[in-house]
């Protein structure tokens, strides 16, 4: 079977602005992937690229080995998408959205009824499906795009954001049906900015920045290439030129050592905490220093990303903020014309 998603030196070029730079990428069929970067790296324009709403400007892409461009409908029909942005016609009922969503998938009307009804209830809104997408709650409207995705039963389900502001129930909500569909054997692409979700959700994340792959990994691999905190507080106090000393002498294994402003507390950054806290004991006693706390923190994953990505005129956005991206089409009208699902009467804009 080949890979659900296999890019190979993929760039797309907006003008001057090349938003990606020769991504090669592979998600596995049944696998639960997710993509993080910094606002601005380029997921969405990854995503949109995939499902045709952006043509790329170079290199190759497959979805379940199917061209993106060459097989174009083969590829577009295995993808169900939960864009960023509320894409909905507004005009009619949520329910016959999603009937005109299967029936453009090429879904005769009457299964498309069922599904429709189907997901619904699936994503537990089926008692609003006689209502019109601008009278759904926020939360509803996230629901709906999920529901959309799903109405043609896809083999990919790509997901952009799809927990930004929403609340910590619905968030769950989600969190579960995602994953028991990963379990029915539904491949995902989860973009995200809240790195609990992807520590959470993800069998491997691909961490991206400025059109750029800079790692794939699974979430405990990340965290490995972490480091540990030890955290002591002593029984009496380290002197300035004392902690100094202490430095050097624990300079095999410390990364760095800092002391808290009374003196009595001490701070060791090492590779790995567990097996390097006895040592580290043994060598403070040996010294004299006698110890009545000790705690060990990993680095969290969310520093870890921040590292990664670290870029001097770039605000990350942590696990706290949701974000908001253009993530658009600047598409030119032959991209427009190309891609006629944006044409579609259900959709405003892209979807
Ligand atoms: N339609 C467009 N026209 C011109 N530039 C664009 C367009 N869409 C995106 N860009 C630019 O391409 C780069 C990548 O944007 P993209 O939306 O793909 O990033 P992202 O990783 O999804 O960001 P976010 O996390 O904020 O959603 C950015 O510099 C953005 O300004």
């Amino acid at each position: 079977m080949p890979p659900a998603i296999e890019t190979v030196d993929l760039v797309k070029e907006y003008g001057e602005l090349r938003a990606l730079q020769g991504l090669s990428l592979t998600v596995e069929e049944g696998e639960f992937f997710g993509l993080l970067g910094p606002n601005g790296a380029g997921k969405t324009t990854f995503i949109n690229t995939l499902v045709g709403l952006v043509r790329k400007t170079g290199g190759d892409a497959r979805v379940f080995g199917h061209d993106i461009e060459a097989d174009y409908q083969q590829a577009r029909d295995s993808i169900g998408l939960a864009p960023q942005e509320f894409n909905v016609d507004r005009f009619f009922p949520i329910r016959e959205v999603l009937i005109h969503k299967a029936g453009y998938h090429g879904i005769p009307e009457a299964e498309a009824g069922e599904r429709a009804d189907e997901v619904l209830k699936r994503v537990g809104i089926y008692d609003k499906r006689n209502e019109r997408f601008d009278w759904l709650s926020g939360g509803m409207k996230r629901r709906l795009l999920l529901a959309r995705a799903l109405v043609t039963d896809p083999d990919l389900l790509i997901l952009d954001e799809p927990t930004a502001g929403v609340d910590v129930q619905l968030r769950h909500d989600l969190w579960d049906l995602v994953t028991e569909l990963n379990d029915e054997g539904t491949t995902i692409l989860l973009t995200t900015h809240y790195i609990e979700e992807a520590e959470r959700l993800c069998d491997r994340v691909a961490i991206m920045n400025e059109g750029r792959k800079v790692t794939v990994a699974t979430p405990d691999e990340l965290k490995q290439r972490g480091t540990d905190t030890i955290s002591l507080r002593l029984e009496s106090s380290v002197t300035s030129s004392a902690a100094a000393d202490l430095e050097t002498e624990l300079d095999a294994y410390a990364h760095d050592v800092s002391t808290s402003p009374a003196g009595d507390g001490l701070e060791v950054r090492v590779d790995d905490g567990g097996s390097t806290a006895p040592r580290l004991l043994n060598d403070l006693e040996s010294r004299g220093y006698e110890i009545a706390d000790l705690e060990i923190s990993r680095t969290s994953l969310e520093e870890i990303f921040v590292d990664l990505t670290r870029s001097e005129d770039r605000t990350v956005t942590r696990s706290s903020a949701s974000s908001s991206s253009a993530g658009g089409t600047d598409e030119t009208d032959a991209d427009a014309e190309r891609s006629g699902e944006r044409t579609e009467t259900e959709q405003e804009g892209v979807a």
